[in-house]
């Protein structure tokens, strides 16, 4: 007997600081180019490559909780939130995977940056064993590799077949023809310094918590 299809599942990891519509719009998009009917929102706690956030953890799960208020696609997993050690990708998803089996689907959603540094991740050749890599557009950021060694590596894994994604358990690299939103959560900090508007780049609820705790105000 053949064994059932299990729902690709996918994981947006980030530091969120704040969570911002160059997040959720992207993602919205490949849910719906890829047929994800879940994302889950991983909020890291000591994230690997970058100084610690501005916004404490508690505050950056909020207003993900905020941004997601209400909408289906999304779920929140605070997993991470609860490890003091840095949050490294490659140990969460042997987590996830050890719960959830050899056998399901499982991808982790990125943007174009970070495709571009994943080789400097931890133990990232481990990577494409434990999930796919579903990869958002962002401007400003080369499609190509930096490498030609990267982009073989690149080349060798990449699918356009979205039955692939759901068919497999790990391995491909998706990159998604998603539409680019030129925001990031630096850019948002520092507006918000300056006290210049951000409404057009935050959902209403986080924007409000933010000016309730009067956060990223230097
Ligand atoms: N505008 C965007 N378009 C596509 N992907 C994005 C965009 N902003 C962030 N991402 C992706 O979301 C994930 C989490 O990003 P992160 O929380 O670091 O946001 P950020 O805006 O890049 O933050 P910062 O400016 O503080 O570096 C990363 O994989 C990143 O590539
Ligand atoms: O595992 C790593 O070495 C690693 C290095 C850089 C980033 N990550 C993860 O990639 C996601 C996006 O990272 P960031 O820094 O852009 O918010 C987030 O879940 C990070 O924990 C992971």
């Amino acid at each position: 007997m053949a064994s059932p299809v299990l729902p690709l599942c996918a994981i947006y990891g980030g530091t969120f600081d704040p969570i911002h519509y160059g997040h959720l719009k992207p993602v919205a998009a490949l849910a719906t180019q890829v047929a994800l009917h879940r994302v889950t929102i991983m909020p890291n706690n000591v994230p690997p490559h970058r100084p610690q956030p501005e916004a404490n953890s508690q505050q950056r799960k909020a207003m993900v909780e905020l941004a997601i208020a209400g909408n289906s696609l999304f779920k929140l997993d605070a997993r991470e939130l609860a490890r003091s050690t840095p949050s490294y990708t490659v140990e969460t998803l042997e987590e996830v995977r050890a719960e959830q089996g050899s056998q399901q689907p499982l991808a982790f959603i990125i943007g174009q940056d970070s495709l571009l540094s994943l080789q400097r991740w931890h133990r990232w050749e481990s990577l494409l064993d434990l999930c796919h890599l579903l990869v958002c557009q962002r401007p400003g950021y080369s499609v190509a590799m930096d490498t030609p060694g990267q982009q073989r590596w690149l080349d060798r894994h990449s699918t356009t077949s979205v039955d692939e994604l759901h068919a497999a358990p790990a391995g491909k690299i998706y990159l998604a023809q998603t539409p680019m939103y030129d925001i990031s959560a630096t850019a948002i900090r520092q507006r918000l310094a300056q006290n210049l508007s951000c409404g057009d780049l935050v959902p209403a609820p986080v924007l409000a918590f933010i000016q309730q705790h009067n956060l990223y105000q230097r």
